[in-house]
């Protein structure tokens, strides 16, 4: 039986992970996002409430989980950060089984996974692409979302694997520091060399 061909796309915070799986979608990729999977999940009746108000008592509310509460009381203690993906992470692994099903007659699909090389998920993916733009870019695009600050910025990046090493391990690197145009052609010119088997 054949499978998709799956292309594993990641990237640290703000590198534009969503906005380059967006231009895979434009290009007819199907695309599995996991943190879009994680947020349903945890969104209003979603199925990890109540496992995660168990563990994070008062972190959730009618409108499913505080992210906001939740993201401080998690990503400056490891344990607390652990415990969460011990329950976040197996439901995203079975959403993804079940869109591989789902998709198991496309000859092309993308894995947009954040954590791929911290949690070590290369074996998923039959190629690794990597977002990536100057830190100074990164760095003005993270602190201009709301509820951001410096120091939540500092911790999270400290979490993750730096954009140095995953650009080496990347088979394919694409541009974000770039306009969104330049991005848009190097992700089709990637479609293309992927479509042509030529990877
Ligand atoms: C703690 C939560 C609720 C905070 O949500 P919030 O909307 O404030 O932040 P958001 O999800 O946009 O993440 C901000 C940045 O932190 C990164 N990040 C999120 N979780 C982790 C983690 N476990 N390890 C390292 N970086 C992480 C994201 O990739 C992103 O770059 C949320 O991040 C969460 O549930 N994380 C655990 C699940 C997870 O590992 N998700 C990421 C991969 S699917
Ligand atoms: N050339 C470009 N490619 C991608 N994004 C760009 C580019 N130029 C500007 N941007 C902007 O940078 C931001 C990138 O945010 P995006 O949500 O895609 O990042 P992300 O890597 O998914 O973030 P996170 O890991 O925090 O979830 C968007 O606001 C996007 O419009």
């Amino acid at each position: 039986m054949s499978r998709p061909h799956v292309i594993g796309l990641t990237g640290s915070i703000g590198m534009g992970k969503s906005t380059v799986a967006a231009m895979f979608e434009a290009e007819g990729v199907p695309v599995f996002d996991a943190d879009r999977e994680v947020h349903a999940m945890q969104g209003p009746g979603g199925l990890l409430v109540p496992a995660i108000e168990a563990a994070f008592p008062g972190s959730t509310g009618p409108a499913g989980v505080d992210r906001a509460m939740l993201g401080a009381l998690v990503f400056g203690d490891r344990d607390a950060l652990a415990r969460l993906e011990t329950i976040v992470h197996p439901a995203v692994a079975r959403a993804r089984e079940a869109f591989l099903a789902a998709h198991a007659d496309a000859p092309l699909v993308v894995f947009d996974i954040p954590l791929l090389f911290e949690k070590g998920s290369q074996a998923l993916v039959d190629a690794v692409v990597v977002v990536s733009a100057p830190a100074e870019v990164q760095r003005d695009r993270v602190l201009a979302r709301d509820g951001m600050t410096a120091e939540k910025f500092a911790r999270i990046l400290a979490l993750q694997v730096p954009d140095a090493e995953k650009r080496a391990r990347a088979d394919h690197v694409i541009d974000t520091g770039t306009t969104l145009e330049e991005t848009a052609q190097q992700v089709a010119a990637l479609v293309a060399t992927f479509r042509a088997g030529l990877h």
